[in-house]
């Protein structure tokens, strides 16, 4: 079966010359979440513009559910649902009114009430769009995109503006989605989103795919920690020498890939000695260490842009 999405060496370069997209590559097997993760601006939505043929690259190829979404726009553009960050509906029709006009649009489409209660607006129908709070409007996006049962479905930020309840209850529905055979590819700036979410992501910085992988194997490419500090009159240098680590004012912090067996070599060594370890935390790397890891690790080998194209950034 061809995958729902494939994207090889995609790139795509606003007039002004700044390469916002640089040589992507990924594959999005049918029935997967996949997030797409990155710093402010790295390029995120304007890799997704791409997948969703709103776009053409200005290099490499895309293939959504074995199409070419922008050029055979009328082959996929059925098969896909779209949320957009902005979903930008005229905010003067009330939600019914939104819904039907989307549906007239869109090729057996489910019925009204069963969109919305799927994103929780039943009840909200007689409301204008202007009178809706942003995380309303969040869902009503989130509805519309899902009106045509799309077989991908693309995300740009689905959670931004919902509250935690909000957030959880669109986390269920996308699970709900892919029980249902749906392949899901979205944005998120919230790690956990995508840590309890996501299959497989991928992070970008600076327009190129840093790190990608299942959550399990892009934290665990990070080293754990293991922090604590020692009585005023044991100095970090007295530590056995493989646990010999940064010491910052008294507060002790050894990163490492072999967590069960340094800690044990630690408590050992503070048993024979009699040392007191206090606020000893021993925890493996989350999503969050690394995505901040990488973002500054990628910080420092980058390119520096050229003056133009912080002209064409601003
Ligand atoms: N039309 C445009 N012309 C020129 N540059 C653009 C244009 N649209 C976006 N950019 C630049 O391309 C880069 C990537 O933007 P993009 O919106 O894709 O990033 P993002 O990862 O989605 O960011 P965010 O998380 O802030 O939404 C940014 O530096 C942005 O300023």
């Amino acid at each position: 079966m061809t995958p729902a999405i494939e994207a090889t060496d995609l790139s795509r370069t606003y007039s002004g010359g700044y390469e916002a997209v640089a040589g992507i590559s990924l594959t999005v097997p049918r029935g997967e979440v996949f997030a797409l993760l990155g710093t402010n601006g790295a390029g995120k939505t304007s890799t997704v513009e791409l997948l969703e043929g709103l776009a053409a690259p200005t290099r490499g190829t895309v293939r959504v559910l074995g199409h070419d979404p922008y050029r055979e726009r009328a082959a996929v553009r059925p098969r896909i649902g779209v949320m957009l960050q902005e979903g930008g509906f005229p905010s003067d029709l009330t939600v019914a009114e939104t819904v039907r006009m989307w549906a007239g649009c869109t090729s057996g489409a489910r019925p009204a009430g069963e969109a919305l209660d799927s994103v929780g607006l039943t009840g909200r129908e007689r409301v204008r769009v202007k009178q809706l709070s942003g995380g309303e409007r969040r869902r009503l996006d989130l509805a519309l995109a899902l009106l045509g049962r799309p077989e991908v479905l693309f995300l740009d930020e689905p959670t931004t503006g919902l509250d935690a309840e909000g957030r959880r209850d669109t986390w269920d529905l996308v699970r709900a989605l892919r029980a249902g055979g749906t392949t899901v590819l979205l944005t998120t700036h919230y790690l956990e989103e995508a840590e309890s979410l996501a299959d497989r992501l991928a992070i970008m910085h600076q327009g190129r795919i840093v790190l990608s992988g299942t959550p399990a194997e892009v934290t665990a490419a990070q080293p754990a920690r293991i922090r604590f500090t020692l009585p005023a009159d044991v100095p970090a240098a007295r530590l056995p020498l493989r646990l010999r680590a940064a010491d910052d004012g008294g507060r002790v912090e050894i990163r490492t890939h072999a967590l069960q067996d340094d800690l044990g070599e630690l408590l050992d060594w503070a048993r024979e000695t009699g040392t007191r370890l206090g606020a000893l935390d021993a925890r493996s790397a989350s999503l969050e260490e690394a995505f901040l890891d990488i973002a500054s690790r990628a910080q420092e080998t980058s390119t520096p842009r050229t003056p133009a194209q912080e002209a064409a950034v601003r």
